[in-house]
Formats: structure tokens, sequence, C-alpha cells
């Protein structure tokens, strides 16, 4: 059996590239850039109004008050899309409306509230600062200017960045295909009505399928088989024909008579990384490559299937993405003495309670079972204990959040 720190180190190295595209806007939603953005002109695009109001020239109307007000004649309208097509002078104001192209001559704009309309002529009735309420021609970009780093993540306001530049091919580390491959004899479908007394409700698809999108990856397929070396041999088979990215098997792949996902995957044609890892829960996780082809077998064991995705598949399915952010970790404190008395790294599941301005407490869940979805679903995370180790009352410990 390998260590945990060795079995992260043989996947590390065995990454293949993350795959790359030039894909449009609407397809690049939860992907990562591969290049920097560049501001291919300046925003805003063109100098114009922060107000509905008029155009004035400052020169004209710096004084004016409600006392006092300044009578301007009013010559036309910029309106947003439709500019005013000519020049304002001394004297003359034109109406413009927010986000309209601010006039030639024109160098503020008076918000509506603080004028009044007579006829042809507008009256100032108030003026702060020459350039009030004017958005300029590239104070916020200049073209040039680095928009977005490589390595962003692309999502709501990250697209509607790109979209403001006509950025609309968009250089993207594609997001990896994942496989879900079920094996189990024992296995039911959640709602099959008729599920005899020696089976179990397939808990694994659903908790894999859901792990690989909040993981930012995409399914291709779920495909179930039984404890079978023929039917999983095909479903491997199938799966590498598909060309995905990672293969997940669930089940069937400990020491027993019943399990042939690692003889599918050799015979599949995928060389070993790793097979058993010093671990609990999780132990027997194996890790095959063909070609850039990976393929985990989680065990069937729904903890064990869901630590093994979080500590190994994970990552994997970041760094294939063009990311290395994964997991959210805090340092916190335990009042109870927790201890690995095992022989393996433990992955102990913990509660988190967090106050305001102080550590984070956590608590060992009582139950550890690596069949039993509570110490997952009702825990915020899990410490990490090497064999032998003690954390002791008061003790402070990295937890990591799942
Ligand atoms: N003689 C030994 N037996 C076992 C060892 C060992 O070292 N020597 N390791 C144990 C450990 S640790 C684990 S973990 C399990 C892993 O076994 P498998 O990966 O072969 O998984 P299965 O035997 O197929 O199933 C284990 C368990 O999980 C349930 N299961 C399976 N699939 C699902 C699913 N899709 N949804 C919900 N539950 C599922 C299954 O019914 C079993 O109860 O091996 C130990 N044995
Ligand atoms: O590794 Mo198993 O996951 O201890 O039950």
């Amino acid at each position: 059996m390998i260590s945990v720190q060795e079995a992260l180190q043989i996947l590390q190295d065995n990454i293949p590239p993350a795959r790359r595209a030039i894909v449009p806007l609407e397809a690049a939603y939860g992907n990562f850039l591969y290049e920097d953005q560049i501001a291919p002109e300046p925003s805003p695009r063109y100098t114009n109004s922060a107000m509905d109001g008029f155009a004035v020239r400052w020169a004209d109307c710096a004084h004016a008050t409600r006392e006092h007000p300044v009578a301007l004649e009013l010559i036309g309208e910029s309106q947003a899309g439709i500019p005013f097509d000519g020049l304002v002078r001394g004297g003359l104001a034109v109406r413009i409306s927010t986000g309209a192209v601010l006039p030639d001559g024109a160098d503020t704009v008076i918000r509506q509230e603080d004028t009044r309309e007579t006829g042809d002529r507008v009256e100032i009735l108030a003026i702060q600062a020459l350039g009030q309420d004017v958005r300029r021609q590239g104070e916020e970009f200049h073209a040039g200017d680095l928009l977005l780093a490589r390595g962003t993540r692309l999502a709501a306001r990250e697209l509607a960045l790109l979209a403001a530049f006509g950025i609309c091919l968009v250089p993207v580390h594609v997001q990896p295909q994942v496989a879900l491959l079920v094996t189990g004899t024992e296995l039911a479908r959640p709602d099959d009505q008729q599920i005899k007394p020696h089976q179990i409700r397939d808990s694994n698809s659903i908790m894999l399928a859901s792990a690989v999108r909040d993981a930012g990856a995409i399914l291709r397929s779920i495909v179930r088989v039984s404890d079978s070396p023929e039917e999983t041999i095909v479903a491997i088979e199938q799966a590498v024909a598909a060309d995905v990215d990672v293969i997940l098997c669930s089940g069937g792949v400990s020491v027993g008579q019943h399990d042939h996902v690692k003889e599918g995957a050799l015979t599949a044609g995928f060389t070993e990384l790793f097979w058993k890892i010093s671990q609990k829960p999780g132990k027997p996780l194996l890790a095959c490559r063909q070609g850039n082809t990976l393929l985990f077998g989680l065990p069937g064991n729904p903890v064990s299937a869901f630590m093994c995705f979080s500590n190994y598949v994970r990552p994997v399915l970041a760094t294939l993405q063009g990311t290395s952010s994964v997991s959210r970790t805090l340092t916190a404190r335990s009042p109870e003495r927790v201890a690995n008395t095992g022989k393996r790294t433990n992955f102990i599941r913990v509660t988190v309670e967090e106050h305001p301005n102080e550590l984070a407490v956590i608590r060992e869940m009582a139950r550890q079972g690596s069949h039993m979805l509570s110490s997952i679903v009702h825990a915020d995370g899990y410490i990490v204990l090497e064999p032998g180790e003690v954390l002791e009352a008061n003790g402070l410990i990295e937890v990591v959040l799942f």
C-alpha cells in the first residue's frame, strides 16, 4: 500500500495536459481562460452622459443657482443610440439621455432635476463642477489594458465584460468529460418499487454525477453493470471509445471474487498507476491510465467513494480544466481530544461551528462508518490524522470543507 502523499504525487505526474479550445462566448460559461484577455478598444467606447438632463458648456453656467438661473437655448437632443449631429456653442444646450454621446462643444451635464424648461429654453438652476455627470471615453479601460488574466473562471460577470468588448471567441481550457460506470449486482434504482430484500438502492450514481458537476466537469454518460467481468470490460471499452478524459467506476475494486474493475481496466488496455492507499476510508482506490484517459476505481462504500472523489478525483478534474483552486480550508479548534489509533491515514469527518471573530470549532462525527452517508451528509468537512497522531483537547488543526 502506498501513502496518501505518494498517491497524490503519482496522480500529479500523470495528469494529461488540459485540453484547449476557442469557444463562442455562449459556450464559455464555467471554463477557465488559458490566455489573458486584452481590451481591444477603450471603455467607455465614447464620452457620454451619466444622467438624463442637458449637455451644456461649463463656462456658460458655472455660477447658476436657483435664485439666479442661467437660461440656455435648447437646440436638439442626443438620445442613447441617436447622437446629436451638431455643435454646442456658447449659450446653447442639448437634451441628453443616460448613455447618449456627449455632443461636440459640451463638457458638462446638468441633470434634469436641476433644470426648468420654458419653451425652447432650459434654465440651469444648479451646477457643481466642470465635467459633472460625464463618463469619459477610456476612463475604465484603455485599449490594450488587461481585462481578465489567464486562469480566470468565466461566469456571469466575466462573460459580461467580454461581451462588452465584443470578444466573442474565447480561448479556454475545455471542461473535462467524465463517464461514470457503476457496478454492483445488488443495486436497485432509487425509484424501484420492486426492490428486493437483498438489494440496496444505488446512491453512488447520483452522488458522483453531482460531484462531477460540482467539480466543473461534464458528465457524458452513466452506465450500470452487474458484477460481471464481461459487462465491466465492455463498459470500460465503450467509455474509452467515447474519448472521455476520466472514467469513474464505483464498486468492485476490492479483493473479492466479484470485484472486476481492476481486471476490467487492465484488459481494456489501461496501466495501473496505483491500487490501495493506506487510508481510511477508501483503502482500495484504484487509478489507471491509458493515453490521455484516467480511470478511477472508487470503492463502492458510499462514504469511501465520496472521500476518494474529494481527495483525488476533484483535484485532477481541476487541473484538467486549467485551475488549481479546489477546496476551501480553515484552521479550527477541537474542544475534544481526537486520535487516530489505526494504522492508516484517517480522514475524520467533522462538523464545523463558525463564530464571528473566533476560531471555528470542530466536533468529530460520532459515526464514521464508510457505509454511513450521515458521516458526510451531516459533516461540514474533514481533518486528516496520520496513524498514531493525536489532536489534544483545544488543539488547532486544518479542516478541509466539503
Ligand atoms: N477481504 C477484504 N474485504 C474488503 C477489503 C479488504 O481489504 N479485504 N476492503 C474493504 C474496504 S476498505 C472497502 S472500501 C470495500 C470496497 O469494496 P468494493 O469497492 O469492492 O465495493 P463493493 O464490494 O462493490 O461495495 C462495497 C459496499 O458498497 C455498497 N455499494 C456498492 N455500490 C454502491 C452504490 N452504487 N450505491 C450505494 N452503495 C453501494 C455495496 O453494497 C457494499 O456494501 O471493500 C471492503 N472489503
Ligand atoms: O476503505 Mo474502506 O473505505 O475503509 O471502507
